[in-house]
Formats: structure tokens, sequence, C-alpha cells
């Protein structure tokens, strides 16, 4: 604010109202101005000037005669803000205890004010780039700011007062700004400069009295208009990721104000319908009514740090949430929230519908519980639950470590034998010649070494419940006849005995090999192939159900923290890491990694680096080593980043070139290529 103060003068040249016009002659004179204020008694009730004086004597007016004045005149408090009065041509300011301090005419003030905000405004675009160049109607250059001299690489002082028309070049004829126009981004030229900007007409008390011009350096401006088209592409980049993502995201001011909410949003959680609905609200406002226990935002206002908290909401619902705080210049200034959604995470006991945590305790003590979030396994549990009811045998096929073993102890547990032995045998870990005795049982003194009282196998210990042959492609051809006959005829006879044993067993078999391939190759029989594959389910790797991956990662970090009693949690940037891994050792390798990880980290902190360099074997804080990010860089660099990363992915995959070469149709020689490059220590040398 400007206050009349900042703007009127000291008042030195002051006469009577009775005084003479000699008198204020003579009081001009030594003041050496053209007015003097008039008094009366201790009050100014007017002014007098030299022009008056001049008329005055002009009409034939004499010099003794009583001094005349104008009175178009008011008093101000100095302190108030300077307001132009109508019809007023000489403002008198006071002090609080009402004596004059100063005085100023309108068309002073006018220009001091001018002053002022020209150099208010000099200063507020001091470094912006943008230039100011203001001209009279004659296109005479009056001002120019500092930013303008260096746009233009001329001193003001030697171009005020010349012809601005004259030295700019520009197809637009500046006479119709003079007649009001105003014309938007205008290219001209000036001194081998290049500029882009916009004429406004100056109007002053509703005249046109110059012209104003507001430009940049053309090559500034478009500059920022590609990166502002660049942001764009990037928000609106973020927000197609959001809105794919399964996270929610919510920045939190300082205070507690709900700024942004993106991503997948949990309406279910808070029965909010639209994100909108939250912006602008006090995020304690949804802490009272208990919709999300603890309050992830205080914890991170308190602890100055990054949390992360198992929270539960109004409905009994669990989210897992990461608050990072923002701080500028020591002072927080946002909190970014991450929430995922991990009820959705199933348990399959029994179908029911159960959170994280119960089945982290459950699974403690089982051992067997199948976490996972994917549509894939959700429809996957539902057949074999089905199937379950039944008395058919399974065939259960996919690769090492996906989940075989876990699926068909959830078979056995959720059908009626559930009450009933669940025997497991692993057919690659018997020693070939005790396979025999070891499914079917012996009879006492069958074989040297044997057990006196003779020993029951397997099939007699899962009677009337379930029996699971794990690697079942590794059974030698001769024990694959004799399972063949017990499927068929439903009894045993044990080694070295000659009764016949009625079985009830439930089979479920499985494997990681290619069993049609193997019956092709002759190594596996067809009819008991055929026996098997009654009902036959193809569990998915780990890699085409990567939603899987981050109830697990977390379903194993609680099972390990409990294991060597930590608290460690997962960095949301160590979470996407393992959810970008392909991760060819399926849910087994995942568990291994993790449990790695907890007993690697320094700190409670599991970051994306420490996982980056247990998947790799390589740190993550090395830019060219990190797995492929969307950032901002050259997009040359890019391209090749993204194209190491498809290969580097694809030989995790397929392991040869050739193979590679086929799925990302380029020549084989193109991948030796690159990978020569790697081996030679470029880029991504690790892969
Ligand atoms: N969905 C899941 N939820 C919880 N744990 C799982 C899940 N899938 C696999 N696991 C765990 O991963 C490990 C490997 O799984 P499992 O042994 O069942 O795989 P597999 O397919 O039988 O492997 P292989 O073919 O080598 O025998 C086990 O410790 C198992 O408990």
């Amino acid at each position: 604010m400007i206050a009349w103060k900042d703007i009127v003068r000291p008042i030195e040249a002051v006469i009577y109202k009775s005084d003479c016009f000699q008198q204020a002659i003579r009081v001009m004179r030594e003041h050496q101005t053209d007015l003097a204020l008039v008094k009366d008694d201790d009050n100014y009730v007017g002014y007098c000037t030299l022009s008056l004086l001049l008329d005055h004597i002009g009409d034939g007016g004499q010099i003794d005669e009583t001094v005349t004045y104008q009175t178009d005149m008011i008093t101000v408090p100095e302190t108030s803000e300077a307001e132009f009065p109508h019809n007023i041509t000489l403002i008198v300011s006071e002090n609080r205890k009402q004596e004059a301090t100063g005085f100023v005419t309108l068309e002073d003030a006018r220009n001091k004010m001018n002053a002022y905000r020209l150099k208010e405004l000099n200063e507020m675009l001091h470094g912006s780039g943008i230039g100011i160049v203001k001209m009279n109607l004659h296109y005479e250059i009056e001002f120019m700011n500092e930013e303008a001299e260096s746009i233009l690489g001329i001193p003001s002082d030697f171009l005020l007062l010349r012809n601005y028309k004259t030295l700019l070049t520009m197809e637009k004829d500046l006479d119709q700004v003079a007649q009001g126009e105003t014309m938007i981004n205008v290219s001209s030229s000036f001194n081998f400069k290049e500029m882009n900007g916009n004429f406004y007409p100056l109007r002053i008390d509703g005249k046109i009295k110059g012209i104003v011009h507001i430009f940049s350096l053309k090559e500034a401006f478009e500059k920022a208009v590609q990166e502002l088209d660049f942001v764009r592409n990037i928000y609106s980049d973020l927000h197609a990721v959001y809105a794919s993502s399964q996270e929610q995201i919510i920045v939190v001011d300082h205070s507690g104000k709900v700024l942004r909410v993106a991503g997948s949003f949990l309406e279910n959680f808070w029965g909010i319908e639209t994100p909108e609905d939250m912006v602008g609200n006090d995020w304690g406002r949804y802490t009272e009514e208990k919709k999300m226990e603890p309050d992830i935002f205080n914890m991170c206002v308190t602890q100055r740090q990054k949390v992360s908290a198992l929270q539960t909401t109004d409905l009994s619902e669990k989210l897992w949430s990461v608050a990072t705080p923002i701080y500028h210049e020591g002072q927080l200034e946002r909190v970014v929230i991450l929430l995922r959604n991990i009820s959705e995470k199933k348990g399959s006991g029994m179908g029911e519908n159960r959170d994280m945590s119960e089945q982290v305790a459950e699974a403690n003590q089982l051992g067997n519980e199948v976490v996972y979030r994917s549509e894939k396994i959700e429809t996957l549990l539902a057949e074999l639950h089905r199937v379950a009811q039944m008395n058919s045998t399974v065939l259960l096929e996919g690769e090492s470590g996906v989940g075989k073993e876990i699926f068909a102890n959830n078979i056995h547990t959720s059908s009626p034998r559930h009450d009933q032995p669940y025997i497991r045998v692993n057919c690659g870990a018997i020693p070939e010649q005790l396979i025999e005795s070891e499914l079917f049982g012996y009879e006492r003194g069958a074989f040297t070494g044997a057990d006196r009282n003779g020993k029951a196998g397997y099939f007699e210990l899962a009677h009337n419940g379930t029996l699971f042959l794990d690697e079942v492609g590794e059974l030698p051809l001769n024990m694959q006849v004799k399972l063949l006959r017990v499927l068929q005829e439903k009894e045993i006879v044990r080694v070295g005995g000659t009764e016949t044993i009625s079985i009830n067993v439930r089979l479920i078999a499985a494997t990681n090999k290619d069993l049609e391939h193997m019956v092709q190759m002759g190594e596996f029989r067809e009819d008991l192939y055929y026996r098997l594959n009654v009902i036959p389910f193809q569990v998915p790797p780990l890699r085409e159900r990567k939603e899987d991956i981050f109830p697990l990662a977390i379903y194993f970090l609680e099972q390990f923290n409990q294991m060597y009693s930590f608290q460690k949690k997962f960095t949301s940037e160590a979470i996407d890491v393992l959810e970008a891994y392909e991760w060819p050792g399926n849910v087994r390798e995942l568990q291994n990694i993790v449990e790695r990880l907890i007993v690697l980290s320094q700190d409670d902190w599991v970051d994306e680096d420490i996982v980056v360099k247990a998947l790799y074997g390589r740190s993550g804080s090395t830019k060219e080593e990190k797995p492929f990010a969307v950032e901002i860089m050259p997009m040359k660099e890019a391209v090749e980043k993204l194209e190491n990363e498809l290969i580097r992915q694809a030989i995790n995959r397929y392991k040869t070139a050739t193979k590679v070469s086929e799925v990302l149709k380029v020549s084989p020689a193109t991948i030796s290529r690159r990978m020569k490059k790697w081996k030679g220590g470029g880029e991504n040398a690790n892969v």
C-alpha cells in the first residue's frame, strides 16, 4: 500500500488569507516555488499559484490587493492509502494531532504513484525474463524495466525518448494500438533480438496516453511453451498411471488440508463418491470419524520422517499406507500419502474374505495360506474348491516355485476329507530303489535293512485322505506302471507281501515338467498321463499375475519380521522394484529375496537400492543401472534405456538371444551386439 506520507512534500511556502498579492510573490520567490498554501489562523484553507497571480495582474489587478486563492483542496490522514479524489487539485496530509505534515498536487501524486508502481513492477519482474517498455503517443520511450534493457542489450539511458516505432521491426502497425487495439503474441525484432510479446494501449482517465510493450525473448518463450507442453504431457501420463494404479494418492498440506486426491479412489473405504469431495477438506475430519486408524498423517508430521502403517477403516477394512513428508527450506510443506487396499488380498481358506494380518497370523500357524490378489488366482481357487468336493484326481502343472504344493494342500483342506490324513510325497527326492516300498509299504523281512515289523507306505497312510504326489514327472517308468495299476484297482500289495489292501485315496499330482512332451519323448507313460490328467490346472507364473507380488511381499515380510523379531518395512519405491521384476523363480524366489532383504537391510526401511542390489546384483543408486523408470532425460537416452530394459527383461524370461530376438522382432545380431556392449562395461553391464 502506498500512503499519503510516502508522496507528500514538506510545506514551506505559506501565506495568510489576509496577505496581499505582493506578499504571496515574495514568499514564492523566497522558496523558489510556484505554489503557496493559504492559512486562516491555524488551518489551511486553500492555495495560491503563480498562474493565479499572473491572471490577477493580467486582468488589471493591483499587487497590494488581498490575495485570492483556490479551495479545491482536502485534508487527509497521512497514514491512509493514497487514493485520488475527484474534483480536487491539492491534498494536505495531517498527523494524528491534526497538524499538517505535507502537501501534494494531484498531478504530482499521480506521477509519484506511477514511479512507485513501476519500481515495484521492476522489482517483481527482476529475473523473470519479461521486458516492459512504455512509450508515449509519439512512440518515444518513457520507461523500460531492467529486464527490457538486458533483453534488448542496450542501456535505458541510451534508449529513453528515442522513437521505439522506428527502432522496432514488426509486421503489425503500432498506430492501431495507439487507436485502442490490443495486439497479442506479436513477433518483433530489435538489435538482432527476436522477441515475442503483447502491445497494450495505456489508458489514463479513460484516455489513451501511450503504449506498453510486454515481451520476452522468442527463444525463451518457445522454450517455455515446449516446457509447458512437456509438463502437460507428463501430467496426463501421470494421470493415466494413477488411474491404472492400485494405489490411492492423497496430498495433504502442512496444516492438514487435503490438496489432491489421485489414483484408484478407495470409495468403499470412506463412502466418498468422488475424489473432488475430499479436496479442500481437513484430514482430521476423516480421522475423527475413524475413517482410518492410526492417523498416518499425524505420525508423519510428529516423527518428521517417512512412516508406514497398516490402517483399519471404519468398515474394518485394511489399508497399507506410506506417508512421505516433503520439506521446503526446512519447513514441512506437504505430506504425500500412498494407500493400498490390502483387504482385497483374499485368503483362500474356505472362501472367507479375511484381511492381511489375519492371514499372516493363521499362515504362521499353518504355513499353507494362499495369499493373492489377482483375478487369475481367484478364479483358480474357485475352481479348485469346486473340484475339491469331488474325488477326482487333480493334476497341477506350473513352473517351479509357483505354489503348486500350497494349492494341493488347499484342495485337501477345502475337501470333505479335510479331517483325514494329507500325505505329501516328493517323487523326485526318494532314491529310485526305495520308491516302491515308500509308496506301497513292505512286509516284515522284505529286504535287508527293512523294519522288522514291516511298514505302511504312503498310500496306506493316506487312506481316506489325500495323497499328493509332487514332481510326479520324476517317477521312473517301471514305477509309473505300478502306480497306474494302483490307481485303476484301488488296492495295493506291500513289497514282499501277498495280501491286497484296499485303499481309498484322493490323488493330487503336480509337475513342473511338460508331461505331454515327456509322453511324446517316451519318458512318461501315456496311459498314466491320461489317468492323472483327469482335471488339470495350470498355476500361472508370478510374472503373469504381478498384482500378487505386493501382498506376497508384505506377507513374507511379516513372517520374517516375526521370525527374526524385526519391524522392517518396505518403502513404496522398493515395492515398485519388486513389482517390476520378472521373477523367474516365482513365489519361492520372492520368499527367498524378502528374507535376504530383511537380513541385509541396515535399518527399519527396506529401500529401493537394496532391492535392486538383491535382484540385479548391483546398486540402484547408479543412474544407469536402475531398472527402467520414467524420468526426464534426453529422448535418445530414454529410447536406449527402454531398449536395454526390454532386452534385459526378455533375457530374464527367455534366456537365449535367439528367442529374445524372435520375441522382440529384431535380428539376433542386434541382441548380441547389445549384450557385447554391456559386457564391455556399457549400460546394464550386469544384466
Ligand atoms: N500364493 C501363495 N501364498 C503364500 N505362499 C505361497 C504362495 N505361493 C507360493 N507360496 C510359498 O512359496 C514357496 C514355494 O511354493 P511351492 O513349494 O508350493 O511351489 P511349487 O510350485 O510346489 O514348487 P516346485 O515345483 O518347485 O515344487 C512355498 O514356501 C510356499 O509356501
